[in-house]
């Protein structure tokens, strides 16, 4: 068999491997890159994107709904079926464009996985190829549930692309997927059911605004079931029925459709990692600073896939250049993440960056806890939103901010400033002496600190 010789393979095409393809090209490398599904990634084709094209529609509503009878006249209601057609305008053109976007460049594109022969070689589309440097950026995918029926579970590519909206749909996972999509459903017309395995939703975020967002998504006719343990779940003729234990006691519900949303893990398992002598656990490729494998030298990956940092999308970005500088100059660039912000699209955001109150009371001697609820506040009061709460931590001794947590409409923008407030070590008082335009979230900040 002939054996095509390359200077970087690329598995994958989202945003980490896209950076890492286009910059080596761009130096003089020669470079492939493969991807089983359509190319553009997780973000762009079936991820934040289409997400946020839908979610716009019920933002709209939301303000709408909550202004009626105060100068807003009559509630308004989301036409599903034009949405996903505004929606399809955006993920429809992602794929040619990105496959344009990287054979301008000389890229060779392959449309399968590659499975690895040896340290170096693959095989992919039949042939085998040989490449100085490998790179995995092939993202998370659903965890299977293993529970019988799991074959009849939705995901959220399903949710994404739905035709219709049934009028009842279950959610199991009550992380940012679930909570986002169970948002958007509920305001779409939907009677939606949450159950989750553990004691609380969202782990990650502080479990007081946690508590409020869930307080407001179950007035909106939210339900949410926690310490479930779901058994199974089975095809009825037109529903779905699903069996869950709580407590020992065994209970069911019936849905037009039920979604998996218990979590995602490395795509892994197609590339035979074995054979490549590449070191991977739970969270991913095993790594060092240079995201270079730990077992297979000629083996870098970056993005979900990498076993560090958390699976968003700037992070992909961020490290699939750090590979590319690695791959072009030798190993120079090591990762150096700055705090990251998150944010749960539900209405509201919850946002969080930095340090968690218990994070920062065992990293500092004292901390300053600045909590409170805002809803009395001006921008939650001309909005009519009935949900607004912040807790700011500051270090006692230095007065710099080392955490900020936002449940408001704007949050998702709001963190920003924290963000930037806390890589670049500001104190509240820096805080205060900036001018911001007002009225705006934030200039909120201010009085949050
Ligand atoms: C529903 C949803 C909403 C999200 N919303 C947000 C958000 O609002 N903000 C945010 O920051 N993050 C969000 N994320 C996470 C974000 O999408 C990911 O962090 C980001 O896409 C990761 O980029 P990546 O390049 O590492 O991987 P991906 O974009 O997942 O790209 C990996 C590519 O590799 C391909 N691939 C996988 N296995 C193989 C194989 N064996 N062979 C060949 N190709 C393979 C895949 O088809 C895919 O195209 C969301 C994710 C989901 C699922
Ligand atoms: N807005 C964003 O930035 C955004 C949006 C979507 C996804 N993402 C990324 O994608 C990742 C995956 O998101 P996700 O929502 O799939 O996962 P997640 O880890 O956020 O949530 C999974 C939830 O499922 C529950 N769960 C696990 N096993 C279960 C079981 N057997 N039965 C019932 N419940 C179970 C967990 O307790 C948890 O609450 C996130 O960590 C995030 O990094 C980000």
């Amino acid at each position: 068999m002939e054996v095509k010789k390359f200077d970087v393979f690329v598995i994958g095409s989202g945003i980490a491997g896209q950076t890492v393809a286009t910059n080596c090209a761009k130096a003089g490398l020669k470079v492939a890159v493969a991807d089983k599904r359509e190319f553009g990634g997780t973000c762009a084709n079936r991820g934040c994107d289409p997400k946020k094209v839908l979610l716009a529609a019920t933002e709209v509503l939301e303000s709408a709904a909550l202004m009626d009878g105060k100068g807003v006249n009559g509630k308004l209601e989301i036409n599903w079926k034009k949405l996903q057609k505004f929606k399809n305008n955006f993920t429809e053109a992602e794929p040619k464009s990105t496959e344009e976007k990287l054979k301008d460049l000389g890229i060779t594109l392959y449309h399968q996985s590659p499975q690895f022969l040896d340290k170096n070689t693959l095989e992919v589309e039949g042939k085998k190829v040989q490449a100085k440097k490998i790179v995995i950026a092939t993202g998370y995918e659903p965890r299977v549930l293993p529970i019988k029926g799991h074959k009849l579970l939705r995901n959220s590519d399903d949710f994404l692309d739905l035709k219709e909206l049934p009028k009842k749909l279950v959610f199991i996972g009550a992380g940012y997927i679930g909570m986002e999509f169970a948002h958007m459903a509920a305001r779409a017309g939907s009677k939606v059911t949450i159950i989750d395995s553990g004691k609380r939703a969202l782990k990650p975020f502080d479990a007081d605004l946690v508590a409020e967002l869930i307080n407001y998504s179950k007035k909106m006719g939210i339900e949410f079931v926690f310490g479930a343990q779901v058994e199974k779940v089975e095809k009825l003729r037109k529903k779905y029925k699903i069996y869950f234990n709580t407590k020992g006691k065994n209970q069911s519900l019936k849905a037009g459709l039920v979604f998996n949303t218990a979590g995602r893990v490395p795509a892994v398992s197609k590339l035979d990692l074995e054979k490549g002598e590449v070191e991977h656990n739970e969270y991913g490729i095993v790594v060092n600073s240079f995201l270079q494998n730990t077992t297979n030298e000629n083996v870098y990956a970056c993005g979900d896939v990498s076993d560090n940092e958390l699976p968003l999308t700037p992070l992909s970005g961020r490290e699939g250049y750090v590979v590319s500088q690695n791959i072009i100059h030798g190993n120079t660039k090591k990762l150096n993440t700055p705090v990251v912000p998150s944010v749960v699209f539900t209405l509201p955001h919850l946002a969080s960056v930095g340090y968690s109150e218990k994070e920062a009371k065992n990293r500092y001697k004292n901390v300053i806890v600045r909590e409170g609820n805002a809803k009395k506040w001006f921008n939650a009061k001309r909005k009519n939103y009935p949900v607004y709460n912040y807790k700011i931590i500051l270090n006692k001794r230095t007065q710099e901010i080392v955490g900020a947590h936002i449940l408001s409409p704007d949050a998702a923008e709001t963190i920003n400033i924290f963000a930037m407030a806390i890589n670049k070590k500001m104190t509240a008082g820096d805080i205060k002496g900036t001018i911001f335009t007002y009225p705006s979230w934030i200039n909120d900040v201010k009085s949050m600190v």
